[in-house]
């Protein structure tokens, strides 16, 4: 897409990586590179290894092979990623804001560059107004936005998302899918982001890459990275929408997870 400058070094490098449990190996010979505000999807059948090929990008999961660098830079009021989950894990008895700032906490800030830090990303993903209110009192989709909120406010040079809007209703669902397609644009990070649902996959991303095994083989690995070169505005409604959401189901084939999508 034209926000992403191929001239810039990436922020994120897995260079053919291993990964999996003892002795089990679940996927093998993943490369990856990504660049400043690049969105990259990540889709495959369930248990394929989504999850976990997040958690070895950010390093929580050491590889069994191969490596991954995240370049982290000087700045010492920033955090090279951050992640957001499938539940929003917002502390109860912390108002919206604090839960925000808590992303914050030993980081070299002020209080009050903390408290506009978290004031900042609240407003961008329409939250400002919802900064002094306790997160009972906000619907599944607003607290999922704070749990976006909170991961931006660190300022990550990569946003890792887990299928963030799975435990959302259809049409929260939807909603927050044309929000993050708005808001890639307005924030510096890249994104890698995990979904089982591919038409989300191909809304949001500029590329999607496929994990699978020949044939359910495992390890599983990387059987294509789709370019999605599609605009974003509108993107659903474009003539060429579905045959790229139909080419990435052909590639992961009748499995559990294209059934379930
Ligand atoms: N801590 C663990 N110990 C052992 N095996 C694990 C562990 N975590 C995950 N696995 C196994 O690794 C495989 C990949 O799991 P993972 O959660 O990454 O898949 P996924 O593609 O994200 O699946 P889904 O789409 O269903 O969330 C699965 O077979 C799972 O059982």
């Amino acid at each position: 897409m034209a926000t992403v400058s191929v001239a810039a070094p990436a922020v994120l490098h897995a260079r053919d990586i291993s990964l999996g449990f003892g002795d089990d190996t679940i996927l093998a010979g993943v490369d990856l590179e990504v660049r400043p505000q690049e969105f990259v999807a990540v889709v495959g059948a369930s248990g394929v290894g989504k999850s976990t090929l997040l958690r070895a990008l950010t390093g929580l999961l050491p590889p069994q092979r191969g490596e991954v660098e995240i370049p982290r830079g000087e700045a010492t009021d920033t955090r090279a990623w951050s992640m957001v989950f499938q539940a929003p894990r917002l502390f109860p008895w912390r108002r919206v804001r604090a839960n925000v700032e808590l992303g914050l906490e030993g980081l070299a800030l002020s209080r009050a560059e903390r408290r506009r830090r978290a004031l900042e990303p609240l407003a961008l993903v329409g939250l400002e107004e919802f900064a002094e209110r306790w997160p009972s009192t906000l619907s599944g989709g607003q607290q999922q936005r704070v749990g976006i909120a909170r991961a931006l406010a660190v300022k990550p040079k990569v946003l890792f998302m887990d299928e963030p809007f799975s435990a959302l209703d259809a049409i929260t669902r939807r909603h927050l899918q044309g929000e993050l397609a708005d808001l890639r644009q307005r924030t510096e990070a890249a994104i890698v982001f995990v979904t089982h649902d591919i038409e989300e996959a191909v809304l949001l991303a500029d590329r999607v890459m496929v994990l699978g095994g020949k044939r359910g083989d495992t390890p599983a690995g990387v059987i294509d990275v789709v370019e999605v070169d599609l605009p974003l505005t509108a993107r659903r409604e474009h003539a060429e929408f579905a045959n790229r959401v139909q080419a990435i189901e052909h590639l992961i084939g009748p499995g559990p997870a294209a059934a379930a999508t």
